[in-house]
């Protein structure tokens, strides 16, 4: 990815916790073992991370508990300080910003949301999304009104007088939620934001985030243990383990070309239908005849499904953008992919 897209940046990253990390920051690469570090009564919960994301790109970040997720990203918000590397955000050294500059990036560019909702107890739902506005110096007309819109938008409508301990677990995620959207940060980070939330407003919280993700060309990194979820919102997904990055790629990639076995293994079970688009499939129309009603690239096989059944060409023509005919699939793999293989 083109550096002078990124807007956060990852160069060698590690974030040991332990005895004393700092004393092994020189010593830090990428053939230190597991091993070594925890002789030295050290965990690496971040190890030898380089990534780019760019401009409006949404990153999702995944794993299995404990592997580093939730360090990386308060790494990338400079909440807590790496051990070694360097992460740059908007190309200026995180790592060399002066207290009052971080305060002013979180304050303008940066919202979060964490798993713990860490909303002030003894301020009410209205007074909670507006608590960053305030901090900003906004007057006290604007910022009700802009949190009232914020509680509104979260289905907290109604809510605003409410404190924190009188709503459920879900609506308190929720109120974190409109919290962060409140700012309009440009770069956006969330830690699991709709895990205590239920199906259908999980759902409902998704189309909004694509929405406003579309409309305002917002960086976000998002961490969820959930690969549907994922799927909906990733253009790409990092899988870490150990505190590495396995791989980071597209989900189309991640599912169907793994780097390690590792990835194979944590993206088995996914309905592989609903990540490959045709034109991941299509092959060059090399001198076949094509004719008739074409696939769109862009969809998946998934909700391609019946027109694929339905369709008994064996090669089935697919459009590009423009509607011209960009390839064709072999209607046989691609029944394998919606079936499974024939017995
Ligand atoms: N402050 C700390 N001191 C010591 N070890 C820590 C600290 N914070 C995290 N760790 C360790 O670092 C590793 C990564 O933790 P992290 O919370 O980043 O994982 P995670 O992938 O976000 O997990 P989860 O999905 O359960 O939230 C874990 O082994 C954890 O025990």
């Amino acid at each position: 990815m083109a550096q002078d897209k990124s807007v956060i940046s990852c160069k060698n990253v590690w974030k040991v916790f332990g005895d004393h990390p700092a004393q092994l920051a020189g010593r830090l690469g990428p053939d230190t073992t597991m091993e070594e570090l925890r002789a030295s009564g050290h965990i690496a919960a971040v190890r030898n991370v380089s990534l780019d994301i760019a401009r409006g790109e949404m990153l999702v970040v995944m794993g299995l508990s404990g592997s580093g997720k939730s360090t990386l990203i308060r790494c990338l918000a400079r909440l807590i300080d790496i051990t070694s590397g360097a992460i740059t955000v908007e190309g200026r050294d995180l790592g060399a910003m002066t207290e009052t500059e971080l305060i002013d990036l979180r304050r303008r560019k940066m919202g979060m949301v964490f798993q713990s909702f860490g909303l002030l107890p003894h301020r009410t739902a209205l007074e909670n999304v507006a608590f960053p506005l305030e901090m900003r110096g906004q007057d006290r007309i604007s910022r009700i009104a802009r949190a009232s819109e914020m509680l509104n938008l979260v289905g907290l409508g109604g809510r605003e007088g409410y404190f924190p301990r009188e709503l459920s677990g879900g609506q308190q995620q929720r109120v974190g939620i409109a919290r962060s959207l409140a700012v309009e940060p440009d770069i956006w980070f969330l830690d699991e934001p709709f895990s205590a939330l239920d199906p259908l407003i999980r759902r409902e919280m998704q189309d909004e985030f694509l929405r406003l993700k579309a409309m305002m060309a917002k960086t976000i990194v998002f961490i969820t243990h959930d690969f549907d979820e994922a799927l909906r919102l990733a253009d790409r997904i990092a899988i870490m383990k150990d505190g590495a990055v396995e791989q980071i790629d597209t989900p189309e990639r991640i599912v169907m070309a793994p780097a390690t076995p590792y990835v194979a293994k944590f993206t088995s079970a996914v309905d592989r239908a609903r990540v490959v688009h045709a034109g991941a499939l299509a092959l060059p129309v090399s001198g076949r005849s094509v004719e008739g009603t074409a696939l769109p690239a862009t969809e998946t096989l998934h909700t391609l499904a019946r027109r694929i059944l339905q369709d008994d060409r064996p090669m089935i023509p697919v459009s590009g953008a423009d509607g011209r005919i960009s390839g064709v699939i072999d209607r046989a793999a691609a029944l394998d992919l919606l079936l499974g293989p024939a017995a």
